[in-house]
């Protein structure tokens, strides 16, 4: 696991963009996992600033959902489907073909999961997933506890990420769906690459346990440790509880641009 430590969000954004960018520039139909929250919204500002202005071409990339809200209304705004196309597949200009996500309205619900997970293997799998992660070191919408090998499913949310989640529903918990389709961490560890993004104290101890704690199913996110190329991006206040701080800062500053994240 790589860990690096950038001086704010938009730095975050910036250095994973041109991650992202590199890869396109290498594979173009490159099919990119997003992640949804406020966390990584200046990682798809920062890439579209690169599309805007010719850095790169990302007309063919594809673009593929993390998890979904159960039972929201289609078009809801807040339903993570919406939510994708609004922050990432219109900025970067791409068709709404060239995205894919689990249907979080179908009355089969094991089915849409299981569709989901051959749908990303049909696709050649995900190249590159972002990932954000919850105070309670949830990714996707995988909850404390979940199992390392999950694949797509239905899970139940914590009250503390329908607490955390409610700012987005007018801050009215009774809003938030209880129910969710997530890619599971056996289905998010089969992508190449893993980038986690995590900004402000909030997420300190989260990243602490996920980067310097034992692997384990309570703490989600440190299944990152199973993966053999898995990034966390950290800013000053996420990174305030880490131990091997002033080690990840001397490995970074020595590594060499051309390796890239
Ligand atoms: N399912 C999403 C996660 O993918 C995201 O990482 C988390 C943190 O969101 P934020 O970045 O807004 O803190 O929120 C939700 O639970």
């Amino acid at each position: 696991m790589e860990v690096v430590i950038v001086p704010d969000a938009a730095a975050g954004g910036e250095l994973i963009a041109e991650a992202m960018a590199a890869l396109l520039r290498r594979k173009p139909d490159a099919l990119l996992g997003v992640a949804t929250g406020s966390t990584p919204l200046p990682i798809y500002q920062a890439l579209a600033a690169r599309v805007r202005s010719g850095a790169v071409d990302a007309s063919r990339a594809r673009v593929c959902q993390l998890d979904e809200y159960v039972g929201l209304p289609a078009g809801h705004p807040e339903s993570y489907r919406s939510v994708v196309l609004r922050e990432v597949v219109e900025p970067l200009g791409l068709s709404a073909g060239s995205f894919m996500g689990p249907d979080g309205s179908a009355d089969d619900v094991q089915g849409a999961c299981e569709a989901y997970d051959a749908a990303l293997s049909d696709a050649g799998g995900v190249d590159l997933q972002l990932l954000g992660i919850g105070t309670d070191g949830h990714i996707g919408f995988n909850e404390p506890c979940s199992s390392l090998a999950s694949r797509t499913r239905i899970k139940t949310l914590t009250d503390q990420t329908r607490v955390d989640n409610a700012r987005f529903f007018g801050g009215d918990i009774a809003q938030v769906p209880h129910h969710v389709i997530t890619q599971g961490i056996g289905t998010i560890l089969e992508a190449r690459h893993l980038v986690l993004l995590a900004t402000g104290e909030g997420k300190a101890e989260a990243v602490a346990q996920t980067v310097e704690g034992p692997v384990a199913a309570v703490v989600p996110a440190s299944a990152l440790q199973l993966h053999p190329h898995a990034t966390v991006v950290v800013d000053e206040g996420a990174a305030s509880k880490l131990k091997l701080a002033p080690y990840f800062r001397a490995t970074y500053a020595a590594k060499p641009a051309w390796q890239g994240l």
